[in-house]
């Protein structure tokens, strides 16, 4: 039993510091007694009071029961208690009174009784929907509301390890118990971890990938001139002096993570994607798009996302409160070009948007899948793909000349009798978004000078792509500075993505930037921008206590500029001249 031991310990650790668990009473005595009395009678469990008490044994000594199976006969009450000893944990509040379930409350389930108690709304709400965060009600089930030792979805690992330790046949049972005590301690490690990242969620999550030098740049003979260290980089800009010296500039950067050319593309999913996927049940809104100049890697940094999201979600799906709930996985694919929406998964049809009575956002005619498995997310992707607009630009010969956005959203389903199902698309809008991520791979930037090769069509193109981009800027600083007006309709793309960036929102940018001495300013401006976007998302960022009503003058007067030097040719936001942006 060393580990068992090891794993009270801990848990003594943990109440100690918390001070709070030593104003109970150590020794236990009568009025420890009465308030572990009431805490496993809130778990439904006060039949186990007697036996345990008459033994002298006092609260501190759960964890130990547990490991033991102590007078508790079932595989559903070690489960109760399991989760009681859990929460009591996570609580730290080991010395508080647990809520005392009313009249009404303990008409109930055993289960439902008594985690109402404020004292545990944070922590039930871990993984759970969080109702105390929430307006819209009708999306929760009573089910969850009054389900309080539903084990947390934010780690399948963890509750598959869950299952096999409750429920067994009791022939197994014996062998099983020998495993719970590193179950156990796993468990409270992993949850605490999960919470842990869960709060480390940044409302905007900026992130810089680096791609290698390419053939041509090789070729070139182009040196490389951005250095990554740890979340950091470094750019070596060529410059003459005016008497035509040479001399190096550095340029230094920090972000929430720098990937350099090495790293993977599962790496990138890791630090970018993966936080945000356990969140997205708890009625949040997530955006992922990558930014940077053309060819500097923003469509093979994205491609792979949606299919490991999708792979997640669908684990999480799986989970008993989601599957019970009757949670489901749709999937859209349509892209904006020349201002216009085109549904990718369905010949390209013209799509319009509109806005419904609570201003949400609702694409007319937009087909939406369910997604039971990844190998058909795989397949909408390449056939939304193959039908996207690309094409040749200076800089990238399959330059993406659209906004392709693939969104993969949770929705809740009321119970259909089979009978009144008719297809698809009417089981997909009977069913209340619960939460919802796009995937949004930007159409290629580039500044009016790398335009002046192509083609009119081209030209057109770029200037629509540019306005969507300034708009997307636009919308995000107005909601850093948190701004009543965000300037949504500036552009299709940034309408069609308004819920996205109000409410419970969650945003990553990945900056995309090209090591090569010839795209310098480019990638100067791409982190630049990233660097703006990154100081006024800090939480500690002091205007998001102040009430911004409008632009402060200083922007005003830079943006002005932008189109004022501009005018009559492309808009040229990236050259950054104004400072401000
Ligand atoms: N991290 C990387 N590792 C290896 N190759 C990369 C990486 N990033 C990009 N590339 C390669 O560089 C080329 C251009 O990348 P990509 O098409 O993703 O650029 P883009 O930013 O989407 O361009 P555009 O905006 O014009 O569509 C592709 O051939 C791609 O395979």
């Amino acid at each position: 039993m060393q580990q068992s031991n090891a794993a009270a310990t801990a848990f003594y650790d943990h109440a100690g510091g918390g001070g709070s668990f030593n104003n109970a009473g150590p020794a236990g005595g009568d009025a420890g007694d009465a308030v572990m009395a009431r805490w496993l009678q809130s778990a439904g469990l006060q039949h186990l009071a007697s036996p345990l008490t008459s033994t002298g044994i006092d609260q501190r000594l759960l964890p130990n029961l547990l490991m033991q199976g102590y007078g508790a006969e079932s595989a559903e009450e070690k489960q109760r208690l399991f989760k009681l000893m859990r929460n009591l944990k996570f609580n730290g509040e080991f010395g508080l009174e647990p809520y005392t379930p009313t009249a009404q409350s303990s008409g109930g389930q055993a289960t439902s009784d008594g985690f109402h108690s404020p004292e545990f709304k944070g922590d039930f709400g871990a993984g759970l929907l969080d109702l105390h965060a929430i307006d819209d009600t009708e999306l929760l089930s009573e089910h969850v509301i009054s389900e309080p030792f539903e084990p947390s979805p934010f780690m399948p690992g963890v509750n598959k390890s869950f299952e096999n330790e409750f429920n067994v046949t009791s022939s197994r049972q014996q062998k099983e118990q020998s495993n719970a005590d590193a179950s156990a301690s796993s468990f409270i490690a992993n949850e605490k971890e999960i919470s842990t990242r869960e709060n480390n969620v940044a409302k905007i999550k900026v992130v810089v990938r680096k791609r290698p030098l390419n053939k041509k740049e090789i070729s070139r003979k182009e040196d490389d001139i951005v250095t990554v260290g740890e979340n950091a980089l470094t750019v070596h800009e060529p410059k003459l002096k005016v008497d035509l010296t040479a001399y190096v500039e550095k340029h230094e950067f920090c972000f929430d993570a720098v990937l350099d050319e090495h790293v993977t593309n599962d790496e990138v999913y890791r630090v970018t994607v993966e936080p945000i996927i356990p969140i997205i049940f708890q009625r949040t809104k997530a955006t992922c798009f990558a930014y940077g100049q053309t060819g500097s890697g923003k469509t093979f940094t994205m491609q792979p996302l949606p299919l490991r999201a999708a792979q997640d979600l669908i684990r999480f799906l799986h989970q008993p409160v989601y599957h019970s709930q009757r949670f489901k996985l749709w999937l859209s694919y349509f892209e904006i070009y020349g201002g216009k929406l085109f549904d990718l998964l369905s010949d390209r049809k013209k799509l319009c948007m509109r806005e419904d009575g609570r201003q949400q956002v609702c694409i007319v005619g937009l087909q939406e899948f369910e997604v039971l498995d990844v190998q058909v997310v795989k397949e909408y992707i390449e056939r939304g793909n193959a039908a996207r607009s690309t094409g040749s630009t200076g800089a990238n010969e399959e330059s993406s000349r659209s906004h392709a956005i693939l969104q993969l959203a949770i929705k809740k389903h009321p119970e259909i009798k089979e009978s009144k199902r008719n297809n698809d698309g009417n089981e997909s809008k009977s069913g209340k978004v619960v939460g919802k991520i796009s995937f949004i791979d930007l159409a290629g930037s580039e500044r009016g000078a790398d335009t002046t090769d192509n083609d009119r069509q081209t030209r057109i193109e770029g200037a629509e792509i540019n306005k969507s981009l300034l708009a997307l800027k636009e919308c995000i600083r107005a909601l850093d500075n948190d701004q009543i007006h965000i300037p949504f309709r500036g552009s299709k793309l940034t309408e069609v993505l308004r819920d996205s960036f109000v409410g419970n929102s969650r945003t990553v940018m990945i900056s995309c930037i090209s090591p090569n001495a010839g795209s310098c300013e480019h990638t100067l401006n791409t982190l630049r921008y990233a660097d703006r976007v990154k100081s006024l998302s800090k939480s500690g960022n002091p205007k998001k206590d102040q009430a911004v009503t409008s632009l402060p003058p200083t922007v005003k007067v830079s943006v002005r500029l932008l189109f004022q030097q501009e005018r009559g040719k492309w808009i040229d936001f990236w050259a950054n001249r104004s400072g401000e942006i």
